[in-house]
């Protein structure tokens, strides 16, 4: 059952104003209630997904050798390989059951980002897993870009408020493969419960189930969207920025029961993160009597490199 709400981004870029504004009330409740929604007519065209998913499964039935070509130190996993178990969610000990890969932001030349971020690795045995999986990272960009503008209309602020923070900002693809399960996992999940760090997540993948949502009468409740829906939830950056209005729901993938551990699980995230220099203070518009401030000033670099030591991509 899919449990979370449904929004059509055609709403949000018709001419009507009703209906924009009808799309800013929806997703803005949304997130302010379960902190999740399903959205359609995103910009990845059936045939993106359907490329990006080959390119996905052919790097992850690589040799593990091969991988590990990929896996370099001193990026604290923000580019390339990342192997089977070394995630864990923040206080958790046990290491998540998949394996992933990321590719970052390739900023545009005006941008002058350059030095911030380090570049992509490039899989030599596979001529077109590069450029499939940028493409999705645009794609993936742009429709995020969307639903910012949406939310920062909802918060009451300018409506492209976001928009210099998050174009050319430091955004991961991660494509995620969860291997088939083999023995008793032993206290380890797929993707133990956690909250996302960034601003928004935009999920593909989702709709073949494992995926739970905490609401936030303490449920858990599975969230699978249509097959051409991406689900979409707000990180904790834009949690804190909004000082707690919109919500960075805790979520999981749990395992599959026994007789389904034979099948692998795939997903791809698109963790959307604004510039490392934007400041992540709660929002005026967010604070007044009933909400006081919750949170210290930082900004989202810093909150970012806190948070990667907590996860154990990144060492102190
Ligand atoms: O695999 C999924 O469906 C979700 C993964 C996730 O929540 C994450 O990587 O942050
Ligand atoms: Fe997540």
């Amino acid at each position: 059952m899919n449990n979370i709400p449904s929004v059509n981004l055609a709403d949000f870029l018709s001419d009507d104003p009703k209906r924009k504004e009808k799309f800013v009330e929806k997703i803005g409740k949304a997130y302010e209630e379960i902190g999740f929604v399903a959205l359609k007519n995103h910009f990845l065209s059936d045939e993106l997904v359907e490329e990006l998913y080959k390119e996905v499964k052919n790097f992850f039935d690589l040799p593990l050798e091969t991988k590990q070509k990929y896996e370099i130190e001193g990026l604290a996993g923000q580019r390339g390989y990342i192997s089977f178990g070394k995630e864990h969610a923040k206080g958790k000990k046990e290491g998540d059951l998949k394996e992933f890969w990321h590719f970052g932001q390739e900023p545009s030349e005006d941008a002058d980002l350059k030095e911030e971020y380090p570049s992509n690795v490039q899989v030599e045995e596979l001529k077109d897993f590069n450029h499939v999986g940028m493409e999705a990272y645009r794609m993936l960009e742009k429709t995020g870009i969307y639903v910012l503008r949406a939310l920062a209309l909802y918060i009451g602020l300018e409506e492209h408020y976001f928009d210099h923070w998050a174009s050319n900002g430091n955004s991961i693809l991660r494509p995620i493969h969860y291997p088939p399960i083999t023995e008793e996992p032993k206290g380890a999940v797929r993707a133990g419960a956690h909250g996302d760090i960034n601003l928004i997540t935009l999920l593909m993948g989702a709709s073949t189930g494992g995926l739970q949502v905490l609401r936030k009468d303490g449920e858990w409740i599975d969230a699978i969207p249509q097959e051409d829906e991406l689900v979409i939830n707000v990180g904790d950056m834009l949690e804190r920025h909004t000082n707690n209005k919109l919500r960075s729901t805790i979520h999981r993938v749990i395992n599959p029961p026994k007789e389904e551990w034979d099948n692998p699980r795939y997903s791809i995230p698109f963790f959307m993160h604004p510039r490392s220099d934007m400041k992540l203070d709660c929002l005026e518009e967010c604070i007044d009597e009933d909400h006081p401030k919750q949170y210290e000033d930082i900004t989202a670099g810093e909150f970012l490199n806190q948070r990667l030591i907590e996860i154990g991509l990144a060492k102190k």
